[in-house]
């Protein structure tokens, strides 16, 4: 697996570092607030219990499981929610927690989803912030690190749902997804 990376761009040791300072800061902005952490599934699982660990403040945990990537290289413009969250966020202060934000889409479907239902704030606390690659104009508050406009994998982030239990976060050679979608068009996958 680890050959498939074409180069490290966080390590664990500064993943770890970042969920640290992430965590430290919600704890200073929401102390007596109990706000609810939004973890995004799949690609924030890791973050979220790094991110939660170094929180030292009272926090709901909540689930939603959406997608638009469907396990390839590019977004399909869509989201799908696979699975919707059950608590009311009605009043609550809400932070999402993400392991990237690239065009944008699933973030600002999240925003509009949580507005609807009365949500009393909404943050969002990304590993990842891939500027350069923003469709729709939406910002992230708190960010881990500002990421190339690269295809990156690892600490949640997939390719065909692999590659999430890396530790890093790597930039995945191209050469892995050119050679498996030819291969899919040549219907041998
Ligand atoms: O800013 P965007 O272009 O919308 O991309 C960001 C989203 O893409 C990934 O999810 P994906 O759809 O791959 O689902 P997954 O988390 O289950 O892998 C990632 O976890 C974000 O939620
Ligand atoms: O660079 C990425 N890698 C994995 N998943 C993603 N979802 C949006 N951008 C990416």
């Amino acid at each position: 697996m680890n050959n498939d990376i074409e180069r490290v761009l966080y390590s664990e040791a500064d993943i770890a570092a970042a969920a640290q300072r992430i965590g430290a800061q919600l704890a200073q902005d929401y102390a007596g607030k109990t706000p609810i952490l939004l973890s995004v599934l799949k690609g924030a699982i890791l973050w979220t219990v790094d991110v939660m660990r170094a929180m030292d403040e009272y926090a709901e945990i909540e689930f939603i499981d959406v997608s638009s990537y469907h396990g390839g290289v590019e977004s399909a413009g869509t989201i799908t929610l696979r699975t919707d969250l059950t608590t009311d966020v009605k009043g609550r202060d809400i932070i999402i927690l993400e392991d990237i934000v690239d065009t944008g889409r699933t973030l600002k479907y999240m925003v509009e989803l949580l507005e609807q239902r009365g949500a009393a704030s909404i943050k969002v606390a990304s590993l990842l912030d891939k500027k350069e690659g923003r469709v729709v104009d939406i910002d992230v508050d708190y960010i881990g690190f500002d990421v190339p406009n690269e295809f990156v994998v690892g600490y949640g982030l997939d390719y065909k749902d692999l590659y999430r239990n890396l530790p890093y976060v790597g930039i995945l050679k191209p050469a892995v997804y050119t050679a498996e979608d030819s291969a899919t068009l040549n219907g041998q996958d």
